[in-house]
C-alpha cells in the first residue's frame, strides 16, 4: 500500500529560482501577518533554495513547541548568526542535542537561576541607581531613555559576568561607550535577520556576496577582544578567593573541562571548553541588552501615550514605596499594577517577534500538512499576540487585560508567548522580569516625564531578531521625590 503524503502548507506562488524571494519586505513580521490573512495561520514560502513555514495561530504553535517539540527543538541558523556566535556554539544556535544541553545546564544551573540572580542584586541595584543618577543630572533636557537602558542593562551583564562596567570612566565617557556597544550589538543582531544571498543560496555562502558576514566577524572580533582581555587577566590573578564576589566568569573558569554531557551515541563526550565559555558570555551580551532595554523603552512610550496608565503606576508606587524612599527589588511583588504594564508591553510589542527560527530534524505533519526536515520555521508571535479573534481591542495598550492574572509567559499559554515554550524558549526570562520591572519602577517612581517640547510620540515599530522602536524615545525628566538625598 502505498501511503499518501499529506500536502505542503499553502503559500503565494513564487518565481523559479527565486521563489518568493523578490515580494518578501523587510518588515518581515507584518508582512507574514498580510499573507496569512488569506493563507491561513500555516502558511509556506520558498526563499531561494530554502522551503519556509510561518506559523501564526496558538493550536499550531503548540503542535510545534509542544506536540512536536523534540523534532523541532533545532535551529535553522542565519550565516550571520554562525559568525557571531563562535561558528554556532553557544545556546541559541546550536543544534538540539548534547553541546546545547550542556550549555544550557551550565547557564541555567550557574548563570541564570533564581538563586544567582537574588544574589547579584547589588549588581543591577547599583546601576539602576546610577541611572537614576544621571538621568537626576539631566533635569529639564531631554534623555534618550532607549540609550540609558541599553547602557544600564549592559552594565549589569558586564558585571554579573567579568565583574567590569562598559568603563571606569566618568558619566560621559560611560554614555559614549555604552553608545558604541549599543552600535555593535545593534549591528550584529541586525543582520541576524537581514535579507542574506549565502542562506538562501547556501551554495553561494563561500562568495558571501553582500559582505554581511565579514562585517559580522568585524563586529564579534571586538567583543571576542574585550573576552580574551579578561579572561587573561582573571588566568593571571589565580583563583579568586573567598574576598572576591564570585562572577560568571569565576565560575565558568572552575566549571571548563569539569562540565561534560554524553554524546548522543553513548560513548564520546562534550566537554566545556574555553570557546563554549566565551560563547556564553557572548550570549549573555547578545541575549541580554537590548530585548530588555528595548522593552522598556517601548513600555515607557506606551505609558506616556495615556495618562491614565502613568497615573495608575506611580499611585501605585507611591503607596507601596511612598515619596520617602527609594524602590528596592523587594517591593517588585507589591505591585500588580505595575507586572501588567509588563506583560502588556511584551504583547504589544513583542521584541522577539518570530521567535528565533526553529527547524524540525525529521519530516513530520503540522496542522494537516507535510513539513519537510529543514524547513525554516517562523512562528509569528507578533501576530498572535495582536490577533483580534484572542484579544479585545488587540492594537490598544491595556494593562488591565493583565490584571486578573489569567496570562503567564511561561510558555504554558500558546497565546502568549513573548518568551517561547518548550525547550528552547528564553533561557534569561527571570532575569528579563527582574530588569524590565526594576527598571520601570526605579525610573517612574524617581521622576515624572514629558515629551520635548512639539514632539509628536512615536511607536512604530522597525523589524529585526529583535524589533526596536523606530524612532527612539526621547523624554524631558523633571524630579518627583522632594528629599535629593534619594538621588544620590
Ligand atoms: C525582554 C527580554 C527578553 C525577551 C522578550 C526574550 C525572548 C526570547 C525568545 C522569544 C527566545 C527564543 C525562543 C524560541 O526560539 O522558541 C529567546 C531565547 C533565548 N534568550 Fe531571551 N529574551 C529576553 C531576555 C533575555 C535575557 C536577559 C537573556 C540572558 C541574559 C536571554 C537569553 C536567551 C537565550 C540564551 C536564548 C536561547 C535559548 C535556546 O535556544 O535554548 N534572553 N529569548
Amino acid at each position: 500500500r502505498t501511503q499518501i503524503r499529506p500536502p505542503l502548507p499553502p503559500g503565494p506562488w513564487g518565481l523559479p529560482a527565486f521563489g518568493n524571494l523578490l515580494s518578501l519586505s523587510s518588515e518581515l513580521h507584518s508582512y507574514f501577518a498580510t499573507l496569512a490573512r488569506p493563507y491561513g495561520p500555516i502558511l509556506s514560502l520558498r526563499l531561494g533554495s530554502k522551503f519556509a513555514v510561518v506559523i501564526s495561530s496558538p493550536s499550531l504553535a503548540k503542535e510545534v513547541l509542544r506536540d512536536h517539540d523534540v523534532t523541532f527543538a533545532s535551529r535553522d541558523v542565519p550565516v550571520a548568526a554562525r559568525a557571531a556566535s563562535y561558528g554556532g556554539h553557544d545556546i541559541p544556535w546550536s543544534p538540539y542535542g548534547p553541546e546545547w544541553r550542556l550549555l544550557r545546564k551550565v547557564c541555567v544551573r550557574e548563570m541564570l537561576c533564581a538563586a544567582t540572580l537574588d544574589a547579584v542584586y547589588g549588581i543591577r541595584r547599583g546601576e539602576l541607581r546610577r541611572t537614576v543618577r544621571y538621568i537626576r543630572s539631566r533635569v529639564g533636557s531631554a534623555v534618550n531613555l532607549g540609550e540609558q537602558m541599553f547602557l544600564t542593562s549592559m552594565n549589569v551583564v558586564t558585571e554579573m559576568s567579568w565583574g567590569g562596567g562598559v568603563a571606569e570612566e566618568g558619566e560621559e565617557e560611560r554614555a559614549s561607550r555604552g553608545r558604541e556597544f549599543r552600535r555593535v550589538v545593534a549591528e550584529i543582531t541586525g543582520h541576524f535577520a537581514k535579507p542574506n544571498i549565502s542562506d538562501f543560496y547556501p551554495g553561494l555562502a563561500r562568495f558571501d556576496l553582500q559582505g554581511i558576514e565579514k562585517k559580522v566577524k568585524a563586529c564579534a572580533e571586538r567583543f571576542d577582544g574585550i573576552f580574551n582581555k579578561v579572561i587573561e587577566q582573571r588566568m593571571k590573578m589565580g583563583g579568586g578567593g573567598e574576598e572576591r564576589e564570585k562572577d560568571f566568569l569565576e565560575v565558568l573558569l572552575k566549571m571548563k573541562d569539569e562540565y561534560e554531557e554524553v554524546e548522543d551515541d553513548g560513548k564520546s563526550k562534550v566537554s566545556f571548553s574555553m570557546t563554549h565559555l566565551k560563547a556564553l558570555l557572548m550570549d549573555m551580551v547578545l541575549g541580554g541588552t537590548d530585548t530588555t532595554s528595548n522593552t522598556v523603552e517601548f513600555a515607557m512610550a506606551e505609558i506616556m501615550n495615556k495618562p491614565e496608565v502613568l497615573r495608575n503606576v506611580q499611585e501605585e508606587l507611591d503607596a507601596v514605596v511612598g515619596k520617602e524612599s527609594i524602590v528596592e527589588e523587594h517591593h517588585i511583588h507589591k505591585l500588580p499594577y505595575l507586572q501588567a504594564v509588563m506583560k502588556e508591553a511584551f504583547r504589544l510589542h513583542t521584541v522577539v517577534p518570530l521567535l528565533i527560527r526553529h527547524c524540525p530534524s525529521k519530516s513530520c505533519v503540522i496542522g494537516g500538512y507535510t513539513i519537510p526536515k529543514g524547513t525554516r520555521i517562523f512562528i509569528n508571535v507578533w501576530a498572535m499576540h495582536r490577533d483580534p479573534s484572542i484579544w479585545a481591542n488587540p492594537l490598544e495598550f491595556d494593562p488591565e487585560r493583565f490584571l486578573n492574572g489569567k496570562f503567564d509567559f511561561s510558555g504554558n499559554d500558546f497565546s502568549y508567548l513573548p518568551f517561547g515554550s518548550g525547550r528552547r524558549s528564553c533561557a534569561g526570562i527571570a532575569m528579563a522580569e527582574r530588569m524590565v520591572l526594576f527598571s520601570l519602577a526605579s525610573i517612574l517612581h524617581s521622576f515624572d516625564w514629558k515629551l520635548p517640547g512639539g514632539e509628536k510620540l512615536d511607536l512604530e515599530e522597525k523589524f529585526g531578531i529583535i524589533l526596536t522602536k523606530r524612532v527612539p524615545l526621547t523624554l524631558i525628566p523633571e524630579p518627583r521625590l522632594s528629599n535629593p538625598s534619594l538621588y544620590e
